[in-house]
């Protein structure tokens, strides 16, 4: 199988419908970004990487940072960290308030907006939110091999002066006494983690563990137990995709985190760590054209998880 060549194939198929969905404007700075970009990128276990498209070049990874917050806090708290945060698929949208209150504060899954929250919560812990946002982006820089991960200061600002919605879901959980810390510092954290910029290439870099049992095999450098890691994918197929999470485990077959700059990560244990990007976006806020790019790379690789 030459990978390259299904890259290749995957964007070409692709390209024309370039720009198709709807870029997130609910985040002013992310409206601004050029609907037509579209990267793709494969990384193997053994080290080679294919790609295609503007697959070098950095995007807001939103709600793909959730899955590198949630590796670190579960090796911060181990299970206790499932006392606040739960592990079902939601079926409702990724800002969704309404379960909270029938269910005591505590979220779903740590992947929609409250369930990160409190893990962002849990990955401060009892040290300061710089302490342990620096631990967050050291970890991508060094499991992307790149130290000039960072996060965009615009797009941070952006969501906070947008963030209503966040902040009642903190302030909710708050109330229930599930957070350590005060609302405006977990906030200032997830908001930070959400505008980090990546490109495909660093994100799936960046990933390669979880396809590898938690190890980065480049470096022999364990991230998390090999229970962990299963279970951080198990999450991303369940929940990966908020309402529509379903629909991509029938459509793709992989494991999975969108996010809303238009990013989404891909896990096929064993086999590869996949990053797409174009900036739009489904009505559920997955890219529309990343899926699609997905289905066509799972289609010709044969590498769906259900075999
Ligand atoms: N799905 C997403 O990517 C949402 C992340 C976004 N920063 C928010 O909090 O609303």
């Amino acid at each position: 199988m030459d990978l390259q060549e299904i890259v290749d194939d995957t964007y070409r198929a692709l390209a024309d419908s370039r720009g198709a969905g709807k870029v997130a404007d609910y985040i002013p700075a992310l409206a601004e970004v050029d609907a037509a970009k579209f990267g793709i990128a494969v990384v193997t276990p053994d080290g080679r990487r294919f790609t295609a498209g503007d697959a070098a070049e950095p995007f807001s990874i939103q709600s793909i940072s959730k899955v590198f917050v949630l590796a670190l806090a579960i090796d911060r708290h181990g299970d206790a960290l499932f006392d606040v945060v739960g592990r079902e698929p939601s079926g409702d949208p990724f800002n969704s308030i309404v379960q909270l209150e029938r269910e005591r504060g505590i979220p779903r899954n740590p992947f929609i907006n409250a369930g990160a929250i409190v893990t962002t919560d849990r990955l401060i812990d009892r040290r300061s939110d710089e302490d342990a946002f620096d631990e967050l982006v050291s970890l991508l820089r060094k499991l992307a091999r790149d130290d000039s991960v960072d996060y965009d200061r615009d797009v941070a600002q952006s969501e906070s002066r947008t963030g209503a919605r966040n902040r009642s879901l903190a302030y909710f959980m708050e109330d229930f006494g599930r957070l350590l810390n005060p609302v405006e510092t977990v906030l200032g954290v997830y908001f930070r983690q959400c505008a980090l910029t990546m490109s495909c290439e660093q994100l799936a870099e960046a990933a390669l563990f979880l396809a590898c049992d938690g190890v980065d095999p480049e470096t022999g450098h364990r991230v998390t137990t090999t229970a962990r890691c299963r279970r951080i994918n198990s999450l991303m197929l369940t929940c990966g995709h908020y309402d529509n999470s379903g629909q991509f485990a029938f459509e793709v077959g992989f494991c999975g985190k969108s996010g809303v700059g238009g990013g989404i990560l891909a896990i096929v244990p064993d086999r590869a760590s996949i990053a797409v990007w174009s900036p739009g976006l489904n009505r559920e806020g997955t890219s529309l054209l990343g899926a699609r790019a997905l289905r066509e790379i799972a289609e010709r690789t044969g590498w769906s998880i259900f075999g």
